[in-house]
């Protein structure tokens, strides 16, 4: 195969630009399945470390912006993604790393505004709201908070997702989709500063949700590597992410149990032959 068509063969690189999860449930553990779950080749910027498990978040390690700027430049001159997703970005001068290493580049840009653990535990300190809302937003292609997310950094208290849509792109960014999981109804609402969209998610009530968000904004973001509309891949990451809670391992730990994207249960070690 010549190195043009072997390169022509190669799959879209997405970004995931977030923090670890030791228990491997959320973050860039979660993003990276989910990718690999669309097809994808994952590259990951980790900007902290979170001691975790399906209980809760015991400690956090920031790491220092200048490496987290070494690791981004590493992937974006060798690598070019093809569609990014931030994550849990914890402090201010992090954002405002990530922020100057993406401005002018045009490349799809999903920011999940992670702020608080379902555990409880803040993952956006109160201190760096404002430089998100204000560095990253505006380089955004969607943004996608959760129904409590959108109310805290809109400050409204309805429960109303177009309400709250309207107002998240009156905060700067171009369309914002309102994720469902939490609501009295299981409905994502994409509002792109034109059109409302609605897009029904099917509920599992199963206590394995730990990373639901993160499998479903890497997976827009997958989605938009690989060349689909905004549309077509809020549709697919919605999808995604419910499967991931149907798939999801219940009793694996003593809390909410991770999703499961890849759906390992029905994986198994490949068999060994003579040639391995
Ligand atoms: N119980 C559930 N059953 C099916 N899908 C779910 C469930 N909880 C979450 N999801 C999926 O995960 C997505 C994100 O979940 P949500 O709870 O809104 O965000 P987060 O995990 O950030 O709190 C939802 O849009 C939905 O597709
Ligand atoms: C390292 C890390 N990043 C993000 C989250 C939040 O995960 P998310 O899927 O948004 O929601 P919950 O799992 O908290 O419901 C996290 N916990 N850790």
């Amino acid at each position: 195969m010549s190195s043009t068509a072997a390169a022509a063969a190669l799959p879209a690189r997405a970004l995931t630009i977030a923090s670890s999860d030791s228990g491997g449930g959320a973050g860039i553990q979660a993003d990276l399945k989910a990718f690999a779950r669309c097809g994808v080749h994952g590259m990951s910027v980790i900007v902290a470390l979170t001691a975790q498990n399906t209980t809760g978040v015991s400690a956090i390690h920031e790491c220092p912006p200048r490496f987290v700027a070494d690791q981004l430049e590493a992937v974006l001159t060798d690598l070019p993604p093809a569609a990014i997703k931030t994550g849990m970005l914890l402090s201010a001068p992090i954002i405002t790393t990530v922020a100057n290493h993406l401005a002018g580049k045009g490349i799809p840009l999903v920011i999940d505004p992670v702020m608080v653990a379902s555990s409880g535990s803040r993952l956006l300190r109160e201190d760096a709201v404002a430089a998100l809302i204000e560095e990253l937003f505006p380089l955004a292609t969607v943004i996608t908070p959760n129904l409590m997310e959108a109310q805290a950094l809109t400050g409204l208290g309805t429960e109303n997702r177009a309400e709250i849509a309207e107002a998240l792109v009156a905060l700067g960014a171009p369309a914002a989709l309102v994720t469902g999981g939490h609501g009295i109804d299981p409905i994502d609402h994409l509002y792109d500063g034109r059109a409302h969209l609605e897009m029904p998610v099917t509920r599992y009530p199963l206590a394995a949700t730990h990373g639901a968000g993160c499998t479903h904004s890497a997976t827009l973001a997958a989605c938009l590597a690989r060349g689909m509309d905004l549309a077509g891949a809020a549709r697919t990451a919605g999808t995604v992410a419910s499967e991931a809670v149907r798939c999801g391992l219940v009793g694996l730990g003593a809390g909410d149990g991770p999703v499961d994207a890849l759906d390992v249960r029905r994986l198994s070690p490949p068999t060994l032959t003579d040639r391995h």
